[in-house]
Formats: structure tokens, C-alpha cells, sequence
């Protein structure tokens, strides 16, 4: 049985009671009525279960059509004898096939509404929406009438830029014909699909991937500041920030859906539907140029791993201090440098301090003859800037040290780089070095990779549709990374396109994963891998794609923290030599923490 769009509202009232279809999806939705109450909207007739907080105790509630009087009714204040009120014998069958399919003649109350159905249609279908146009009373502004059509509608305008200065975007259209138009009915004021155009003229997208077809058009990031000036939650009650950080229409269900009373699991669990599945919200934690919302631990999901703060420090760490934090870094890492040497410079802005610090010792005449290697333009024209001569490659025999940056870095030296999309290289001179130093702050040391930031990898542009596939083959989320300045996606400095993958549940085998990553044709850095026990102590060296290192590079990690005020730098090794302390005094409570083997 199919119901198209047979609205359904149920209003709550009490807060301890949740209403919970079972069968969240793209065919439901939520839309925040006033300020004290959770509207829901289902396309299909739903099974409402009606249980306390802890749905514990499910009542199958008559779920024909509710409105909020009857709502009310089950949910007032007498709702002890909720159950004796309440249909039992009248679920409805949960088999039913949804629909969405916009109908001529279907009406909406809103033109909102029906923008939303259209991209419910679109997701469920397997093609992009678009909004064509609309047109406006003269009289008043109201929109009277509104196309929305498939984003493979029409044909992209003659780009008439000159060839080869500008980047041109793929040309996607294929002149397809889909649409809905949608009038405004003057004696209802409701909005009525007047005309709908079923058939496409082009393939639609695969069920694997159309999860994405309404997070890539809705989310471009224009502007992303990532300071804050005050504390951050701890990890304790950083869960509940969801509810105030959420900024995207699944994130405004799981605040409604927070804010009506339903549970924090259930809650999840609406916004994992309502972007296809879990994977796909993973952490909120967001990479540098990618959608996401915050780089710092806000949003995180219950499953995110992240080191026992204690162990490191108890302080949020503000962007001064990250500032101090990175220059106490540096100055410990050009402590390394002598005279001679020929140095690799990765890049981020961790690394940009190295070159900043190295360039004020050979100023002072403190660091003769030093040759820099750079991983990129940017590390380049920095070490311009500062003064560090740089050389090629191809002109050095070997590289003393290294330093370089990383987006994450777990106790078994795991790195997760690309951050910045230069890791190919980076891993190239990283693995020549004799020497390689990391630098991070405490932040950034987690117990599994994966839990923060997305895997980097470095496409082959022509390979990006397969390579794309395979990725998510590997149970990840792949994403193109895409710029913020420039329309389209991130293009490497080697020419190459930037896929970030998700993993829901962190990087359970790093070595594993960069093997199998590296193995797909297509994927750029291909680099074997992993251990090296001669420079280790109880601590493997792997890496990760976008990650660096090699087999015969010695590896160190500096781990700058700060605690009221004091900023310290100490090895991944003290690091862990104070978790194991920790650990065994039982003082931080975090006796899960498991050794490394
Ligand atoms: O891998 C990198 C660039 O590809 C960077 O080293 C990494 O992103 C860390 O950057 P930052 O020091 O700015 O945090």
C-alpha cells in the first residue's frame, strides 16, 4: 500500500515519551513546528511506536492519521493508562513500498515542502535536483510558480574564458527532461503539482552511490573558521554539543529528535537513515577542506576513540596556545638540524613553523650550508621566504632528516596525513630521509586512527569513478575533496584529484588498510609498507596512504601539549610511558586503554 505523501504530524508534548517509526529513511522526514514540539512527516503510512524513554516498553499506537488533538489525547497527562487507549491490533504492515513520486495534482502546504519531495524523489531515484526556476507575484513576492528539474537538465552555457587559463568543469548535463512544476492554487494557497516529466535520458545513479547525490549538492563550505576562544566540552559531555553544532537536515532531525525526548541512540540512529547509513555520518570532525563542521572533537560519536585527555593534558587548547604549542615544536625539531645537512620539509602549519625557525637560525649564522627538499610549492615559497635554500629531489642522494606535520598518529606511529593533499610526496621524501620527525599536538594522538579524520588518498583523475567504487568496497565513505576557492574538486599539486574516506568505526588495521587502498589501480601513492621493529621499541611503524614513512626511517613523533600554560614537548614515547603510569595507578580511569601489542 502506498501513500504519497500523506502527511502525518504528531506533536510532542511530553518529553518522556519518544515516537520512533521504525522505518526512518529517505521517505521520512522531520520539520520543526513551534519551538516545544516535533513535527513528523512521513511519505507512507508509518508504524508510530509509542515507548517510554528507554524504549522498553513499545505500545503499538493507531497510526491511520494523527493529529495533534489526538496526540494530545495519548499523550496527556493521565498517560498511565496509555496502553488500555491504544490500538494494539493496529500496526500497519512496514512492507509496504514507499513512495515519493511526485503525482500531478499532489499539494503541499509549503513550496519548502515540496522542494523537499522532490530531493526525496531525486535520492530515492538515483538522480541530482536542481531548482529551475520560479516565478513571483508582481503584487506581493509570493512564488506562484516553481520548475524544479534533474541536474542533467539543459546543456551548460558556451564558457567563453580563454582555454588553459581557466579549469573548466565536466560537463555533466545531458539535456534531460525531468521536471515538476509546482503552482500555487489561489483559493488554497497551497501548492499543487501541476505538470511532472517521469522519463530520463541518461543513466541513473547505482543505489551504492546515490547516497551522495544530496550531500554534494546541498553542503559547499564558503567559509570555515576554526579558532575558537573558549574550552571545549570534554569528552564526557561532548556528546550532547551535537545538538547545538548540527548544521546540515539530517543534523536539524537528530537536534529535533534530541530535543523531543528520544534517546541519544535513537537519535543517532534517525540521522544514520536519514543520510542512507551510518558510515555516512561517521564522525563530525571535519577535514580541513572537506564538509564537515568542526576539526576539533565537537560532534563526535559515541563510537570516536580519542587518548584519555589526562594522559596529555586537561586543557582545551585555544588558537594561541596551538600557535605556542607548534612553535615549541619547531624549536625542538631544529634542534635536530646541524650544519650540512640536507633537510625535508613537509608542509601544513606545523610544518611551516619548522621552516619559519630554520630560517632564524641560518639567519643568525647558527645553521650553515642547510639544502631543503620540499614537499610542495607552498613548503617552497615558504622556505623562500625564510631564507632556506631549496634543491630538487632528484639532486640529493639522501635526506638527513624530515619533519613534517600529521593529522592524526596513534601509539603504534600510525600517521594519518594529507591534510593538506600533499602526503604523496611527502611520504617520497619522508622515506628517503635518514631521520623522520613528526610533529603534532596532543589533539591529534588517538588510540585508533580514523577517529577524527578521513583517509587521504590521491587519485588519478581519469580513475576517480572506479577508484571511488573500490574505496567504498573497503567499507569506507569516500568523498572527492573539494576546494574552497575554486569551483570543483581539490587538484594536487602532481595533478591529481583527493578522495577522503570515512571509516564509521576508525582504522582497525592501518597496514591492512593502506595495503589494500594501494592496491587499486588508480590510487596514486602506492607505497608497500609498513613495519620497521629495528627503530621501534614496542612500537610498530606503519603508515597509512597518505601517510608516509619507510622502511628505513627512523621515526619520531613530538607531541606538544599544554597545561595551564605550561607547554611541554615530549615523545609519543613519554606520552605512552605516562598512560601505562596512568593506567596502572588506575588514576584516569580509562582502564580500557588497551597496550599496544
Ligand atoms: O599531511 C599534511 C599535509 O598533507 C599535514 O602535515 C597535516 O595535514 C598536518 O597539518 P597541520 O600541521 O596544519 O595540522
Amino acid at each position: 500500500m502506498a501513500y504519497r505523501f500523506d502527511a502525518l504530524s504528531l506533536c510532542i508534548k511530553t518529553p518522556q515519551i519518544s515516537v520512533f517509526p521504525p522505518n526512518w529513511g529517505p521517505e521520512t522526514y522531520l520539520s520543526r513546528g513551534n519551538s516545544d514540539t516535533l513535527q513528523v512527516r512521513t511519505t507512507e503510512k508509518p508504524k508510530i511506536t509509542v515507548t517510554d524513554a528507554d524504549f522498553d516498553k513499545p505500545l503499538p499506537v493507531q497510526s491511520s492519521i494523527f493529529n495533534l488533538e489526538k496526540m494530545d489525547d495519548i499523550l496527556g497527562e493521565n498517560s498511565s493508562s496509555m496502553s488500555d487507549r491504544v490500538d494494539a491490533d493496529a500496526s500497519i504492515n512496514m512492507d509496504d513500498q514507499v513512495n515519493v513520486k511526485p503525482e500531478v495534482g499532489m499539494k503541499f502546504d509549503t513550496l519548502g515542502d515540496a522542494w523537499e519531495l522532490w530531493e526525496k524523489y531525486g535520492w530515492w531515484m538515483g538522480f541530482g535536483v536542481r531548482k529551475n526556476y520560479n516565478n513571483k507575484r508582481r503584487k506581493d513576492g509570493v512564488i506562484s510558480n516553481a520548475v524544479y528539474v534533474c541536474n542533467k537538465e539543459g546543456r551548460r552555457a558556451e564558457d567563453k574564458r580563454v582555454v588553459g587559463i581557466v579549469r573548466r568543469r565536466w560537463e555533466i548535463r545531458t539535456n534531460c527532461k525531468v521536471m515538476v512544476n509546482i503552482a500555487l492554487e489561489r483559493d488554497t494557497g497551497k501548492y499543487k503539482v501541476k505538470e511532472f516529466v517521469e522519463e530520463h535520458n541518461h543513466a541513473l545513479e547505482p543505489t551504492e552511490t546515490r547516497k551522495w547525490l544530496l550531500e554534494t549538492r546541498k553542503y559547499k563550505v564558503n567559509k570555515f573558521v576554526e579558532e575558537h576562544n573558549h574550552a571545549l566540552e570534554p569528552p564526557e559531555t561532548r556528546k550532547w554539543l551535537i545538538h547545538g553544532t548540527m548544521t546540515r537536515p539530517q543534523d536539524s532531525a537528530f537536534d529535533l529528535s534530541c530535543s523531543s525526548g528520544i534517546t541519544f541512540d535513537a537519535a543517532h540512529e534517525l540521522r544514520s537513515r536519514k543520510v542512507a547509513e551510518r558510515a555516512n555520518i561517521g564522525n563530525q570532525q571535519c577535514h580541513k577542506s572537506t564538509i564537515h563542521t568542526t576539526k576539533s572533537n565537537i560532534g563526535v560519536s559515541k563510537r570516536s576513540l580519542r587518548l584519555p585527555v589526562s594522559a596529555i593534558s586537561q586543557n582545551s587548547t585555544t588558537a594561541e596556545s596551538k600557535d605556542a604549542l607548534k612553535r615549541a615544536l619547531a624549536k625542538r625539531a631544529v634542534g635536530l638540524v646541524k650544519s650540512g645537512m640536507v633537510i625535508g620539509l613537509g608542509t601544513g602549519s606545523t610544518a611551516s613553523v619548522v621552516v619559519e625557525e630554520l630560517g632564524k637560525l641560518i639567519r643568525q649564522g647558527q645553521l650553515k650550508d642547510i639544502f631543503a627538499v620540499a614537499a610542495n610549492y607552498q613548503s617552497r615559497i615558504l622556505a623562500k621566504q625564510f631564507g632556506v635554500k631549496t634543491v630538487d629531489l632528484n639532486d640529493v642522494n639522501a635526506i638527513d632528516i624530515a619533519f613534517d606535520g600529521a593529522d592524526e598518529v596513534d601509539f603504534n606511529k600510525n600517521l594519518l596525513k594529507g591534510g593538506g593533499a600533499a602526503h604523496t610526496m611527502q611520504k617520497v621524501i619522508d622515506s628517503v630521509a635518514k631521520e623522520c620527525v613528526i610533529l603534532v599536538d596532543h589533539a591529534k594522538v588517538v588510540r585508533q586512527l580514523g577517529s577524527t579524520s578521513p583517509v587521504p588518498v590521491e587519485v588519478l583523475p581519469p580513475a576517480i569513478s572506479p577508484v571511488l567504487r573500490q574505496l567504498a568496497t573497503l567499507g569506507g565513505v569516500p568523498e572527492v575533496r573539494l576546494a574552497l576557492r575554486k569551483d570543483g574538486p581539490v587538484v594536487t599539486d602532481l595533478g591529481n584529484m583527493m578522495v577522503d574516506v570515512r571509516f564509521s568505526n576508525g582504522i582497525q588495521n592501518a597496514a591492512e588498510l593502506e595495503r589494500r587502498i594501494n592496491m587499486i589501480p588508480g590510487v596514486v601513492e602506492n607505497g608497500k609498507r609498513i613495519f620497521c621493529s629495528s627503530h621501534a621499541t614496542f612500537l610498530h611503524i606503519h603508515c597509512v596512504v597518505g601517510i608516509l614513512s619507510g622502511s628505513r626511517t627512523s621515526v619520531s613523533v613530538l607531541v606538544g601539549s599544554e597545561d595551564a600554560g605550561n607547554i611541554t614537548v615530549k615523545t609519543l614515547e613519554e606520552i605512552w610511558n605516562s598512560v601505562i603510569i596512568a593506567h596502572r595507578d588506575g588514576s584516569n580511569g580509562e582502564s580500557r586503554h588497551q597496550i599496544p601489542q
